[in-house]
């Protein structure tokens, strides 16, 4: 069996990356989420070890020197990073898997693993971006103002990605995905082992 593919998706704060992934996952059980670190405080709602592994900033340091991290960025005000364990291990077996992480992340993927597919989701307008994050009712003024001007710099970077999802309704959004995974598999390079047998 050749490689499952790794799935990186980015975009600005509150563009819905988050919710598309959830929805992405609940209809492909197949794709496995890498869980993230942060040093970043919960939300309401959220559980350690599933929505995030939260850490203090030493902890955090400490798996950075021991070069735990695939990737890590500092976003937002907080550390965020991707454990090397298990990912790569599982796209070796043939498994599938999601990260949904900043643009920093994403090109520290890219340089380390360019056979990665990069997704980068957009939002309607940017009217429409800050309604999201305010209504979303996580952060404070300070944090969605900080988060909304990152925005603007982030968006520069789509450049970077390999496709652009535009998240206007949420299932469009994850058709959308879901045919570039589709796409991505048929690619000759990741039919080689197809076309031998054949
Ligand atoms: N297509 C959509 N139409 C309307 N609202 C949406 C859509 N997608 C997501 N949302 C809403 O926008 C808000 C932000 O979504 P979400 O938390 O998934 O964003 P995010 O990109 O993961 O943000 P962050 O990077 O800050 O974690 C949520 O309240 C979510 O319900
Ligand atoms: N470079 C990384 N970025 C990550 C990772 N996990 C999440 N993120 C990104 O951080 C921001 C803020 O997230 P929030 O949950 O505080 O709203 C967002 O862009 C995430 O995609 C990671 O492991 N590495």
């Amino acid at each position: 069996m050749g490689n499952g593919l790794l799935i990186v998706i980015s975009g600005p704060s509150g563009v819905g990356k988050g919710t598309v992934c959830r929805y992405l996952l609940d209809k492909n059980k197949e794709i496995s989420l890498s869980v993230s670190s942060t040093t970043r405080a919960p939300r309401i709602g959220e559980i350690d070890k599933v929505s995030y592994f939260f850490t203090d900033k030493e902890q955090f340091e400490k798996m950075i020197n021991n070069e735990e991290f695939l990737e890590y960025a500092y976003v937002h005000g907080n550390y965020y990073g991707t454990p090397k364990k298990n990912v790569l291990e599982k796209v070796e077996k043939g498994q599938d898997v999601l990260l949904e992480i900043d643009i920093q992340g994403a090109l520290q993927v890219k340089e380390f693993y360019p056979d990665g597919v990069f997704i980068f989701i957009l939002p309607p307008t940017m009217e429409e971006l800050k309604k999201r994050i305010v209504n979303r009712g996580t952060e404070t003024e300070a944090a969605i103002e900080e988060r909304f001007k990152t925005a603007y710099k982030e968006i520069e970077y789509v450049f970077k990605y390999d496709y652009a999802i535009l998240n206007d309704e949420i299932e469009l959004a994850v058709k959308r995905i879901e045919s570039i995974i589709e796409a991505e598999k048929c690619k000759v390079k990741r039919q080689i082992e197809i076309i031998k047998d054949i």
